[in-house]
């Protein structure tokens, strides 16, 4: 086993003795002057030197207050040091603060450990026997890329730590370095491994939750998406969801609740752009009894329902000015004094608003508050149009045809050309139209399977124009591209791949006769039973030029 000599980690001599409170030559804070990192309870032993501290001293560390979260959370922390007093060290300061610990004196061992274990964190030197850190930190990220790697470097070694962090370490701590740094950072990276663990189990949910009415699309528009997604919906921060009419506002909504922490709470959708202002208000912040006439007994408004839950706000630019101030005045207070009352209640739903019109544009011309805009927009959601992700679309349109088929019982399945053409039309009103066209198109078609026939008017005028789009992903024989390309230029639009135009079939004939008689037009005009005349009005008419006429 290769051991370095005694450590030098604060620059003191190997074996000299060191008080705790004294500072290191390398100018990391000494006892006296170093303070307990916020949040984290490091105790009076906060500013010893990691290696340096005595076992009673670690033990007498009160660092639990940072253990919460890991002790719930079990995070195994794998420390690699071959400094016997180092590795001991860090391993008894994290064991502290709750990780599971299990600890390697080389990257060879490392290897072996990680083999059968999953770690979580790796704590590691980058100067080690049996092939060095970075080459173990290449294979950790390439083999367990959550892992949270804190890499440990000497000061003169900066530059393999930059190296280290460019292959994916998270962070680094340069040796010496105080138990405050070591408890700082470990606190942290753990913070991170579970919370990046939270979103990526949230987002698997999201993914793993198709055909359950929830999101369907795995574009990297989508993706992005259910990146931003799986972050919002543990939190009960508002969240403003932007984008065209149709595209999935009230879904993604739903999808934030459901996901979220008042998920068994109802999901209260309101419409603001259909509802009286009147209603509205009262819906919104409820009324005493005799508020108004008949309001015959008072009523809890949606803001402050007694069950929780989400309050989605439909349509949030259509809310008339006073009740935009009247909703700023209760998010800000965080109650709401219903009408007709004094007596204030305090809100108890999540509000989540979308809107398709283009707010900040609505802001700048006064017809929607500034400081209610910035209030709902913590966070945004864009969603994406369907026609800027439409390799979403055959996937979405199976999911509606397999919705219609659970509904009706029949069954249907789409043609390659009503696929096409579902790809090539841009969809105005998004996900409806796509839904209303499907449901129409398997209304109408006589079998089982659905046509570009059956599809709307303007879907197929669409795939008619795009078929040369169409056709590359489908590529007709030889002869046929020829002739589509050719009919294209003649009448201005393509034919759909398969379809050999009259004129493309004049224009074989012609030429394959010219060709046999090697160039005798004359004859060839004969044969064709029409005249020299009308032969070479033909040939100028299709561009046909001498060498076509005698190529072979
Ligand atoms: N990602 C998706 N996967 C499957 N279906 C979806 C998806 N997004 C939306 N839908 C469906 O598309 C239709 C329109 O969605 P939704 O009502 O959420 O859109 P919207 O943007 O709120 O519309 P509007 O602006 O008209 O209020 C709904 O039937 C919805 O279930």
């Amino acid at each position: 086993m290769h051991m370095k000599p005694r450590p030098s980690i604060d620059g003191l001599p190997p074996d000299s003795s060191r008080t705790p409170g004294s500072a290191s030559a390398s100018g990391t804070p000494s006892l006296a002057t170093a303070r307990p990192t916020a949040g984290v309870g490091v105790g009076a032993a906060s500013g010893l030197l990691v290696g340096m501290a005595s076992r009673e001293q670690l033990r007498d560390l009160q660092v639990s207050a940072v253990t919460a979260t890991y002790k719930t959370a079990s995070l195994h922390l794998l420390v690699v040091d071959d400094d016997e007093s180092i590795r001991q060290a860090c391993s008894e300061i994290a064991t502290q603060m709750g990780f599971v610990v299990v600890s390697a004196e080389s990257a060879t061992e490392a290897r072996a450990i990680l083999k059968h274990q999953r770690m979580d964190m790796i704590l590691m030197d980058l100067k080690l026997p049996g092939g060095g850190g970075l080459p173990l930190l290449e294979e950790v990220k390439s083999l367990h890329p959550e892992a949270g790697v804190v890499v440990m470097t000497a000061f003169a070694t900066v530059s393999s730590a930059v190296e280290a962090m460019r292959i994916g370490a998270g962070d680094y701590l340069t040796k010496p370095f105080s138990l405050e740094e070591l408890t700082t950072i470990l606190d942290r990276t753990g913070r991170r491994v579970v919370f990046d663990a939270e979103s990526r189990r949230l987002r698997e949910k999201l993914r793993a939750q198709k055909g359950m009415g929830h999101l369907i699309g795995s574009s990297p528009e989508m993706e992005k998406l259910y990146r931003i997604l799986s972050k919002v919906a543990g939190s009960t921060h508002p969240v403003m969801i932007l984008g065209e009419a149709g595209t999935g506002k009230e879904r993604v909504a739903r999808t934030i609740h459901f996901n979220g922490p008042n998920s068994t709470a109802p999901f209260v959708p309101v419409d603001c752009g259909s509802l009286l202002p009147a209603l509205i208000e009262s819906e919104l912040f409820g009324h005493v009894k005799g508020a108004f006439p008949g309001a015959m007994r008072a009523k809890d408004g949606l803001l402050s329902a007694p069950t929780g839950g989400t309050l989605f706000l439909d349509e949030i630019g259509e809310l008339p000015l006073d009740l935009q101030a009247k909703l700023l005045r209760a998010l800000q207070e965080r109650e709401v004094r219903p009408m007709g009352g004094t007596t204030p209640a305090p809100i108890t739903v999540r509000v989540l608003a979308a809107t398709n019109r283009d707010l900040s544009a609505m802001v700048d011309q006064g017809r929607f508050r500034r400081d209610l805009y910035f209030r709902l927009n913590v966070v945004n959601l864009r969603i994406p149009a369907l026609r800027d992700r439409r390799q979403d679309i055959p996937e979405l349109a199976q999911y509606v045809l397999d919705r219609v088929q659970r509904e009706t019982g029949v069954f249907h399945t789409f043609s390659d050309d009503a696929l096409r053409a579902m790809t090539a039309y841009d969809w105005p009103g998004n996900l409806r139209e796509l839904e209303s066209a499907i449901e129409r198109a398997c209304a109408l078609s006589s079998g089982p399977v659905v046509h570009m026939g059956d599809l709307p008017t303007q879907l197929q005028s669409v795939a008619l124009r795009e078929a040369p789009v169409a056709a590359a992903a489908h590529p007709p024989v030889a002869g046929e591209a020829a002739a589509n390309a050719f009919a294209a230029s003649q009448e201005g639009i393509a034919a759909p791949a398969g379809i050999v135009s009259i004129a493309e079939m004049e224009k074989h004939a012609i030429l394959g006769t010219i060709r046999q008689l090697k160039g005798d037009k004359l004859m060839a005009a004969k044969l064709l039973g029409i005249g020299k005349t009308t032969l070479y009005r033909k040939l100028k008419e299709y561009g046909i030029t001498e060498d076509i006429e005698t190529g072979d």
